[in-house]
C-alpha cells in the first residue's frame, strides 16, 4: 500500500519544520506544494489575505468547513487570541487523520476542535456539542456545491450574528457560482471579492468576504 499525498505532505512537515512553530509548518507545506506535489491548500498568496481577515475579525469562536491537511487550520489558529476556539469540520477520515497530526505538530491542538463528519449534519449540532452561541468568522473551503446550503444552514441555526464574517475560498476556481450570486445579491450580506490566484499557480482565483448584517 503506497502512501497518499496527504501522508507525504505530513512527512514533509515532520522533516522540514520545527515542532511547535506554526510558521515553519506553513512554510514547509508551501515548499512541498510548490516544488514537490501540488495540493489543495489555500496556499501562501490567498493565505495572506486569510491572515488579514482573521487579524481584523480577531474571532473568539471560528469555524472552518473543510480541513483537508490542516494548512488553513494552522494559519487561522496561530493568529487566535488566548481563550478562543477554532472548530474545523472534515468529511474525509484520511484527511482528518493527517490534519490532526499537522495541527499537533504545530502545537495548536489546544485551540482547535477537529470534527469528522458531513457539515450538513454537524452544523446543527454546534450549539449542543460545543456550546457555541454564534461564530465570529467562518472560513468555507469544502465541497464547492455545499457552500450555499451550509451558509443558509448557519443562518437557520442562528449561528451567525450581526457582523459575523464568512470568507469563502475558490469562488472562481473551481468556482461557486450559486454561492456568489447569493451573498452578492442578498440584502443580508455585504460582500467583497479579494482577487488572487489558485494556490501555487497563475490561474485566477479569489476569496469572497461576506459580512452578515443580521
Ligand atoms: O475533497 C473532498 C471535498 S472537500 C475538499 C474541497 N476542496 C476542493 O475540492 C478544492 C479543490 C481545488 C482544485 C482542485 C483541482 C483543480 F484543478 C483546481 C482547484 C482547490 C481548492 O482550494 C479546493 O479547496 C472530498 C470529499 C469527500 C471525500 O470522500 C473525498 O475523498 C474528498
Ligand atoms: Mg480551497
Amino acid at each position: 500500500m503506497g502512501s497518499t499525498r496527504p501522508q507525504r505532505l505530513l512527512r514533509a512537515v515532520q522533516k522540514n519544520s520545527t515542532r511547535g512553530d506554526p510558521q515553519s509548518v506553513i512554510s514547509a507545506i508551501d515548499h512541498f506544494c510548490r516544488h514537490k506535489e501540488w495540493a489543495m491548500n489555500v496556499g501562501d498568496e490567498k493565505g495572506s489575505i486569510l491572515d488579514g481577515v482573521v487579524s481584523e475579525v480577531n474571532p473568539s469562536t471560528a469555524l472552518e468547513l473543510g480541513t483537508y491537511c490542516g494548512y488553513s487550520t494552522v494559519r487561522i489558529a496561530r493568529l487566535l487570541p488566548p481563550g478562543s476556539q477554532l472548530i474545523t469540520l472534515e468529511f474525509n477520515p484520511a484527511y482528518a487523520a493527517v490534519a490532526k497530526q499537522v495541527i499537533a505538530w504545530a502545537g495548536l491542538q489546544d485551540k482547535v476542535q477537529l470534527v469528522e463528519g458531513p457539515s450538513g449534519d454537524l452544523i446543527p449540532q454546534m450549539k449542543e456539542l460545543f456550546g457555541v452561541k454564534s461564530f465570529d468568522l467562518v472560513f468555507i473551503d469544502h465541497w464547492k456545491d455545499r457552500y450555499l446550503a451550509d451558509a443558509q444552514l448557519l443562518e437557520e441555526c442562528g449561528l451567525l450574528r450581526k457582523g459575523s464574517v464568512l470568507l469563502a475560498d475558490n469562488v472562481i476556481c473551481p468556482g461557486t457560482p450559486e454561492y456568489l450570486e447569493y451573498v452578492r445579491n442578498s440584502p443580508r450580506y455585504e460582500s467583497r471579492y479579494f482577487k488572487s490566484h489558485l494556490e501555487y499557480t497563475q490561474a485566477e482565483d479569489g476569496l469572497e468576504k461576506s459580512v452578515f448584517l443580521g
